[in-house]
């Protein structure tokens, strides 16, 4: 199943109701057994879907109809982390093992399929020109940045798995996962925002009665969503992402657009909100 989401206008965010800003942005329900649930925007032509696979079969990552594509990665390329238990990634029937918070890219062109029932492969491709490969970013074997400070509630690390020059390379793909230290709320906090691309955070690691209050609009008329564990928040190039939690979690964040230089940010300061 893909569902297709149109691209949106800034201005649009300041008068739309709590459902129509839902509609748009927050993915839920991306997780299903034995499933690989889809969705497809038309911002930077992102995919975000959740595979589940069931058993000891091995899921196979379908080449959806919207794609009009003989397989999913026929001109694309892909990132996979795992928010579940422990399971596997098969790339052209090689397997890859992936922990929690584990990650792979998957270049252009490859078939991929997913093994290990408890694990939750969460997926985000963009469109690629070219073949870069198949890594594999094991969390503990990733030096973290540290960010944030305890005065402001913001302490984090920030495990950086395909995030251009300096990290794998890829065509326009870029993720990594910010883990939120014990006591601290926020993440992205001061926020920015990117005109040169669309990102999309996935929220994991939250219990069942917390949530994430993640704040998104332009800077200066700025709306929220309150997520719960497994959903995700797409921001068009326009918006700021930044969110607070009322638990502890962490979130897988990935990007598509003009560029891959992870650092090409436009701050915003807390006095322009
Ligand atoms: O907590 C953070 O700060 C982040 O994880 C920021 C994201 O990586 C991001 O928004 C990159 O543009």
């Amino acid at each position: 199943m893909m569902e297709v989401r149109q691209a949106t206008a800034p201005a649009s965010v300041e008068t739309a109701t709590n459902a129509e800003l839902r509609d748009r942005y927050l993915v839920d329900g991306l997780f299903a057994d034995g499933e690989v649930r889809a969705v497809y925007t038309h911002e930077d032509r992102m995919v975000l879907a959740g595979a589940v696979p069931a058993g000891d079969e091995a899921l196979a990552l379908p080449a959806f109809e919207p794609l009009r594509a003989a397989h999913f990665l026929e001109r694309r390329e892909l990132g996979v982390i795992n928010v579940g238990g422990p399971g596997q990634v098969l790339v052209d029937d090689a397997p890859y093992e992936l922990g929690t918070l584990d990650g792979a890219y998957v270049g252009l062109g490859r078939r991929v399929a997913f093994r290990g029932a408890g694990a939750r492969f969460y997926l985000v491709s963009a469109t690629a020109h070219t073949d870069h490969g198949v890594a594999v970013f094991r969390r503990g074997e990733t030096e973290p940045v540290e960010l944030g400070e305890q005065r402001g509630a913001s302490v984090r690390s920030l495990y950086r798995y395909v995030w251009g020059p300096g990290g794998h390379p890829s065509c326009q793909l870029q993720l990594g996962v910010t883990v939120i230290a014990e006591g601290s709320v926020w993440n992205t906090m001061p926020p920015h925002r990117h005109d040169r691309r669309t990102e999309v955070y996935l929220y994991t690691g939250l219990s069942d009665g917390d949530r994430v209050l993640h704040v998104m609009g332009e800077p200066d008329r700025t709306r929220h969503l309150w997520v719960a564990d497994g959903e995700a928040v797409i921001s068009p190039s326009w918006s700021v992402h930044a969110g607070a939690g009322t638990g502890s979690y962490a979130f897988v964040w990935a990007m598509a657009g003009e560029n891959t230089d992870y650092g090409d940010l436009d701050p915003v300061a807390l006095e322009a909100l």
